[in-house]
């Protein structure tokens, strides 16, 4: 039997995560014991309402969670969500010396410097793995097992709810507004889904993911975001027609930099990327098979290669699962001496704007069938350096489709190609724009 004293927990906020922490801490609490060298005990729960709490001890709920923080607990576990009151009670117990395990990449994506400055100052553990991808263990394979290599680019589906959606559009065909209600009928999209949709929650999680595969300091905002309100049934056909599908990703990665830039940019030689935007991949990705609420990241290191992580993103148990894991792993920290690895961001590599960032181009239009229409298109392309990869085109009878795929150009380039071809008298629709990823460039 464990020696130890207990490691006692106090855990902020208990909705569809926190309930889930409650339950296994319960029912594992034997096997929590065995593997940690002390009992793991649960000293109080925060709560808003704990007439709504039915389901966990009574005796253990409170609505001041500030003082349970400050209470006799050695753990702080955080499934409230959102930067306050969240942001002050973890610093107030990493100052405190007590070590934090929290779900929360909003908070994360904002304010990880400032937390893990303070559990530096005191010793504290701060483990965040249900905070990307739920349940899948993705930050501490990027962070332990991945720290001898060096990671060169992360690209992930990060978000079920938008899965889901994008799942759902390409099996039916339907637009993104009715498959939107579907979603939120079935209770995957929440009542506001504009963090899921808008790729809000994702780019928290690409700042999470590329400060820990780059060793770099990267917060929300600098992350390119683009949601997929804008997908349209067109673009998921377009995708389809050329074998392959429409994914909202997050991508981390590594590119090269001029070294003639100002400030942070000035001799660099490499900075990175990170950016979420629905993306056509094909279909014989590896990430194309990640369908409905699932999330898989896809990881590719010098040494290592590609490696695939698959799994539950969302839900209160696989996200329990994952913060039951780092609540093991800092209680294994008190009882045998020690601390989990600190924040690295030693490197600090530059990002980059999306517009330097090299893409690639699928353009869908209906132009005229009428003779020069592609030579006239080609020379927008040609014009701004863009180079075609592929060029489909089907003429009918009065109008006819034109299908370019380009090589890798910088975004900007893409962009203001993609506004020119739109003017040409030739050019009577632009029926779809999207980012190609995932083949070689
Ligand atoms: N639900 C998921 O699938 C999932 C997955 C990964 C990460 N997360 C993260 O986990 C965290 C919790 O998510 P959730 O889905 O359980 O949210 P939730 O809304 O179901 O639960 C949050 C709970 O915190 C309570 N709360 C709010 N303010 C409080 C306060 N001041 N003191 C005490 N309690 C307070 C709320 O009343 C609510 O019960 C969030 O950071 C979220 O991003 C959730
Ligand atoms: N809303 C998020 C929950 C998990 O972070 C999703 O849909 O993936
Ligand atoms: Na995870």
């Amino acid at each position: 039997m464990p020696s130890h004293k207990p490691i006692r927990v106090a855990l902020l906020g208990c909705g569809t995560v926190g309930t889930e922490v409650v339950r296994l801490l319960t029912d594992q609490a034997a096997d929590l014991a065995a593997r940690v060298g002390a009992p793991v005990e649960l000293a109080g729960i925060a709560v808003r309402k704990p007439n709504k709490h039915r389901e966990v001890p009574a005796d253990l709920l409170t609505t001041d969670a500030a003082a349970l923080v400050a209470s006799d607990v050695d753990v702080v576990v955080e499934v409230i969500g959102g930067i306050e009151p969240a942001r002050t009670l973890l610093l107030d117990a990493l100052r405190a010396g007590k070590s934090a395990v929290t779900a929360n990449k909003a908070l994360l994506a904002e304010h990880t410097a400032e937390l893990s400055a303070a559990a530096d100052a005191s010793g504290a553990d701060l483990y965040f793995e249900a905070s990307v991808a739920g349940a899948i263990p993705l930050l501490r394979p990027l962070r332990e097992s991945l720290a001898g290599d060096r990671i060169t680019r992360v690209m992930g589906i990060v978000n079920g709810t938008t899965n889901f959606i994008l799942s759902g559009m390409d099996s039916t065909g339907a637009s993104y507004g009715e498959t939107l209600e579907e979603a939120t009928r079935l209770g995957y999209a929440e009542a506001d889904p504009t963090a899921d949709v808008d790729g809000f929650d994702a780019a928290s999680k690409a700042a999470i993911l590329a400060s820990l595969a780059f060793h770099t300091r990267v917060t929300a905002a600098d992350v390119h975001r683009e949601g997929i309100a804008s997908v349209s049934a067109a673009d998921i056909a377009a995708a389809k027609a050329l074998g392959r599908i429409v994914k909202l990703l997050a991508i981390c990665e590594r590119v090269p930099v001029g070294g003639d830039g100002e400030g942070a940019d000035a001799g660099a030689t490499e900075g990175i990327s990170v950016r979420v935007h629905p993306a056509m991949i094909p279909r014989s990705h590896p990430l194309a098979g990640v369908n409905g609420a699932f999330n898989a990241v896809f990881v590719e290191a010098d040494a290592a290669g590609e490696m695939m992580f698959y799994g539950q993103g969302a839900g209160g148990a696989p996200t329990a699962s994952a913060v039951l894991g780092d609540l093991v792993a800092v209680a294994r920290n008190l009882v045998q001496g020690g601390r989990g690895p600190r924040e690295s961001a030693y490197a600090g590599l530059p990002s980059r704007p999306m517009g330097q960032t090299p893409t690639r181009y699928h353009i869908s239009l209906d132009v005229a069938d009428r003779a020069g229409v592609l030579s006239q298109v080609a020379a927008v392309f040609a014009e701004h350096d863009v180079s075609i990869a592929a060029v489909r085109q089907e003429g009918r009878v009065d109008d006819a489709s034109l299908v370019v795929v380009t090589h890798a150009a910088t975004d900007a380039a893409l962009r203001s190609t993609v506004d020119k071809i739109g003017g040409l008298p030739v050019v009577r629709e632009v029926v779809s724009v999207m980012r190609v990823e995932g083949e070689e460039t």
